[in-house]
């Protein structure tokens, strides 16, 4: 399948805007702040001193400036959870670039890391001459107190040990592996803010004030013209030597110079005071702990929890970043006619192995308790909840959900709410594909599936849940043995699913059509989706591709 333009630009168009808009402005705003140093009048003095090393620090500095702040604004996620839920933002189309707003943090503290090191670069260097071109013409301009001495900034170096934590804290591996190293490694940017608001307030580099009293190069009233031949920068600046003298330029007055006010202070505290409001807003809302109704352990290392919160309200798909800093998705939401929520969380690093150890002590199976007989639990906080892509999925005529093992846990949520109430949502037909390593897993969520199924066939619409289940290790047929179970008998396939087939297949019956298509799984499954999304399809369907990321 070749790539289709339509669909190319249904799944990346935005996106890339918003990038190239992006890079657009970085570049304009590094250019205009390079040329000004390079060769504004009021930075004549410090750029004859500093050279290239000036206008790259500055440009840098100003892209540092805008990324700086730009970094915080897609992570004030309640805000944009908000957003996600009001009337402002009523089209699909701007809803799912919101999904991306990770995306584009990333992109930013990538940004960040990157003109960190380009901005050091260029002020190593003008530490080697600000000490060896020590201007004894403009004690002023100096940073150094005499020729041969350099001055090392302490929050400069700082900021760079703290901006390194974070950078190798937030690779992948770091994040998949042990989320809650780059969890508290990446709090540390509250000490970054901090000592970049101190690091600017510096004012090493200093503009000229008087330009018009003591124009750049202008001759010193106490030199004579024939003095003046042996202007010390005459090869430098002879340009300007030879064009003062020629119009009679005498300086009225020394050079005044002056640091600039910081800038940083403007282009940052609006998004930190934001983004701390949201934190604060946040903190408050999860303060009171939650309770636990019951803690079931399911096969192949998953716990079940169910909680009650009051006035805990949550669309189905959202997710809650829960207990410190495990980011999880419910399973199921909270509806009229149910007050509990729920999470599924495999144990399978240190964190969920002490979470469960914590609430299963010594119980092989699952404890269910009346609430007034509870045990004592561990108190438990619920921070949250927040936008998530697997919300539209009731947006859609059609919509196609693909989980890989746990990655099912947020449309285990969506199936809960279509079994509350299906006839309310503009969904018509869901295809659900389930690929897991064990039989066993499939036991998560075998009642919910079947109980929708039973649902919907009572209800007339049979074709309403198309349910594919793939077992991906064993070499024969196997089957859940509970008879209660029959109806995912048939629907229980060996092997990895045949995405391209499968698309093929949802085309042919929904030809023209948008289909929504949702992924909660591993890497190699939404490489393929998402390839399979900017494919050209013969039925002319176009196929959204939307990928739930938690990591
Ligand atoms: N919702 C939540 O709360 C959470 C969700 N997740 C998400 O869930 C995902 C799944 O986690 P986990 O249970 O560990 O998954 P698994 O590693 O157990 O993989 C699940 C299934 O995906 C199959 N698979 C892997 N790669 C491919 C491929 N290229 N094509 C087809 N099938 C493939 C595997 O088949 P095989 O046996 O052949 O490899 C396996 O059967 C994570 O990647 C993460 O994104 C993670 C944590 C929490
Ligand atoms: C080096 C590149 C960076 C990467 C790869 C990165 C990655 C991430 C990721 C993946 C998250 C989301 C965590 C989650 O949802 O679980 C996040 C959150 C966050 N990051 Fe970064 N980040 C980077 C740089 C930065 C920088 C430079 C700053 C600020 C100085 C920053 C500040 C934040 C903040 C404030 C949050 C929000 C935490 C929350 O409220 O949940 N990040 N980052």
């Amino acid at each position: 399948m070749g790539l289709s333009l339509r669909s190319w630009i249904a799944n990346e168009g935005g996106k890339h805007c918003i990038l190239i808009t992006w890079l657009s402005v970085s570049a304009w705003i590094f250019w205009r702040t390079f040329i000004l140093y390079c060769s504004g009048a009021e930075y004549h003095y410090l750029h004859k001193m500093l050279g290239l090393g000036l206008c790259i620090s500055r440009a840098s500095a100003t892209v540092l400036n805008l990324n700086c702040s730009l970094v915080l604004l897609p992570m004030c996620r309640s805000i944009l959870t908000v957003l996600r839920g009001t009337r402002q933002v009523s089209s699909k189309k701007a809803r799912r670039l919101l999904d991306k707003s990770k995306t584009f943090h990333v992109t930013c503290g990538v940004a960040i890391c990157v003109f960190s090191v380009v901005h050091v670069g260029a002020h190593l260097v003008n530490v080697v001459s600000f000490s060896v071109r020590y201007s004894d013409e403009f004690p002023a301009l100096n940073v150094a107190h005499y020729r041969g001495q350099s001055v090392p900034g302490i929050t400069g170096v700082l900021l760079v040990l703290v901006l390194f934590l974070m950078f190798t804290a937030s690779s992948h591996s770091v994040r998949v592996g042990n989320y809650e190293i780059f969890w508290y490694t990446h709090n540390l940017f509250i000490l970054f803010y901090v000592v970049l608001l101190m690091h600017v307030v510096g004012g090493a580099l200093k503009y000229q004030t008087n330009v018009d009293a003591h124009p750049p190069g202008c001759i010193p009233a106490n030199q004579t013209r024939a003095h003046s031949d042996t202007w010390p920068n005459q090869e430098v600046d002879g340009e300007l030597v030879a064009e003062s003298r020629e119009m009679s330029l005498v300086c009225k007055e020394d050079a005044h110079f002056q640091p600039h006010f910081p800038q940083t202070w403007l282009w940052v505290l609006g998004p930190l005071c934001l983004y701390c409001g949201e934190r604060l807003y946040r903190y408050i809302r999860c303060n009171a702990s939650v309770t636990i109704v019951s803690v079931v352990r399911h096969p192949c290392d998953v716990i079940e929890v169910r909680m009650l919160k009051n006035s805990f309200k949550a669309r189905p798909g959202q997710v809650s970043p829960t207990l410190s800093s495990a980011v999880m998705n419910s399973s199921s939401c909270p509806t009229e006619n149910k007050e509990t929520f729920g999470i599924h969380v495999r144990v399978v690093g240190d964190w969920t192995a002490c979470f469960s150890e914590l609430l299963l002590p010594d119980l092989e199976h699952s404890e269910i308790l009346p609430m007034t007989n509870q045990r004592r639990y561990p108190k438990l906080y619920v921070d949250g909840p927040f936008g998530s892509p697997s919300e539209e999925v009731f947006n859609y005529e059609v919509s196609v959900c693909v989980a890989g093992g746990i990655g099912v846990t947020p449309f285990a949520c969506i199936m809960h709410a279509l079994l509350d109430e299906w006839r309310r949502y503009k969904l018509q037909r869901l295809y659900f594909v389930w690929v897991c390593r064990e039989l066993n897993s499939f036991y998560w969520f075998a009642e919910l599936l079947c109980g929708l199924h039973r649902k919907l066939w009572e209800q007339n619409r049979p074709d309403y849940l198309n349910i594919r289940l793939y077992l991906t290790t064993a070499q024969e047929l196997q089957n859940l043995t509970d008879e209660k179970y029959r109806p995912l008998h048939s629907r229980l396939l060996i092997g990895r699913p045949k995405l391209k087939l499968l698309f093929e297949e949802i085309g042919r019956s929904n030809q023209h059509k948008k289909v929504g298509v949702f992924c909660c799984a591993p890497k190699g499954v939404s490489r393929e989706l998402h390839k399979l999304c900017n494919s050209f399809s013969a039925s002319g369907t176009v196929f959204e591709y939307n990928k739930e990321s938690f990591s």
